[in-house]
């Protein structure tokens, strides 16, 4: 199997998306024959958000729901949840919140070998769907494979009162396709890395469509949740059918990850790979204004200095992006001259 790839795909079986769907919560377990007894993984301030709204309505259906306040993405927290999963004896377990308690809950429910349900409370990046979690082992960002929920419950009344800056993540997350086809289709020419029309179809469209409707994306509007959701659904059904995350990361995604491991504060995810796009799209000789102008419509940062990180490391991360994931092949090649670093970053107006 290359890089990671499932043998099969891996899908959600039931997928809500709209306002107040969370109260359809113990109708889904209901439906997906998972027992009386969840275990919620929720994060500290999404529990009073979502976390304790979910063990609520499970609880007034007689369920016996119990909920785990998860601070970190790290391999600790994940078998701290497992070591609670098996005290309560959880049947299944729901991810209630953003990125990381998504992630925890996903893989401490793959390890513990049970399933698991997830109603993100942000649309700030595709992992709310997708069958891999971000994992923090030894102070290291780690992606690794686990199940796909069983079910996404996207209420777009709850993820429409998060911060806007979590959405445009999103967006720049879905936009951040574009150069990873453009990465896979140049790996698939050049090492015979196997590669699926289908999937990358998929995912270009679904960057597409978001760009197309990128001045309706606004702050407080719940349409613009629902667009966003749907293309992080899409999104991550592009990954299942590839049996990888190929077909939405890349080589921005990988600039990204090493600007999680050089500098001392990162951004969001889905910023930092929107960032990553534009300079990735650069050496591609690809259209990167046009990806710099969209996140600019949707008001996510196009520059180190709206990110809140220092050029110096822009620059570092550049210079070790083709590190991360050797065994994908991308634009980056073996990596990056400083001169190249800098000229990429100061031509796409990244650093000034
Ligand atoms: N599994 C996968 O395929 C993927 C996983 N990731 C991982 O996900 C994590 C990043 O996730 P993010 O969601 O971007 O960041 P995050 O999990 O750090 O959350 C950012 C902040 O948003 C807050 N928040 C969430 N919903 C809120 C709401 N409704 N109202 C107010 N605040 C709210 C949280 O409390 C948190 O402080 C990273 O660990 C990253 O590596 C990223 C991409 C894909
Ligand atoms: O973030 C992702 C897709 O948007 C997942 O990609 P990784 O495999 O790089 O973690
Ligand atoms: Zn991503």
């Amino acid at each position: 199997m290359q890089d990671g790839m499932k043998k099969w795909m891996q899908l959600p079986r039931d997928i809500l998306v709209g306002h107040g769907v969370i109260n359809n919560i113990s109708d889904v377990c209901r439906d997906l024959k998972l027992g009386k007894d969840p275990l919620i993984v929720t994060g500290t301030t999404t529990k009073k958000i979502a976390g304790d709204v979910v063990c609520d309505l499970l609880e007034d259906c007689g369920y016996n729901a119990h909920v785990v306040s998860s601070t970190d993405a790290s391999m600790s927290e994940v078998e701290r949840v497992k070591k609670e999963a098996t005290e309560h004896k959880s049947s299944y377990l729901i991810g209630v919140g953003s990125g990381k308690s998504i992630d925890v809950a996903k893989y401490a429910a793959t390890q513990a070998d049970v399933p698991f349900l997830s109603v993100p409370t942000a649309a700030s990046h595709d992992g709310i769907v997708s069958s891999r979690a971000s994992i923090r082992t030894e102070g290291k960002a780690t992606s690794v494979e686990a199940n796909a929920p069983m079910a996404v419950i996207a209420d777009t009344e709850i993820i429409s009162k998060a911060p806007f800056r979590l959405l445009a993540a999103g967006c720049g997350d879905i936009i951040s396709n574009y150069t990873a086809v453009k990465d896979w289709e140049l790996a698939h020419r050049l090492t015979n890395e196997s590669f699926s029309e289908y999937a990358a179809a998929l995912s270009l469209m679904t960057a597409r469509i978001l760009i197309d409707s990128a001045d309706s994306i606004k702050p407080d509007l719940e349409s613009s949740v629902r667009m966003v959701v749907k293309a992080l659904v899409s999104s991550g059904v592009a990954m299942s059918i590839a049996g990888s995350s190929r077909p939405a990361s890349g080589s921005e995604h990988m600039f990204s990850h090493a600007l999680d491991m050089v500098a001392p504060e990162h951004a969001l995810h889905g910023e930092q790979c929107g960032l990553g796009t534009i300079m990735m799209m650069y050496l591609h000789g690809g259209d990167w204004r046009s990806i710099k102008e969209s996140l600019e419509t949707i008001g996510a940062p196009t520059t180190a200095e709206e990110l809140g990180i220092e050029d110096k490391y822009i620059l570092e991360a550049l210079l070790v992006a083709h590190t991360i994931r050797p065994e994908r092949y991308t634009i980056l090649g073996t990596g990056l001259t400083p001169a190249a670093a800098e000229k990429v970053a100061r031509i796409t107006k990244v650093i000034s």
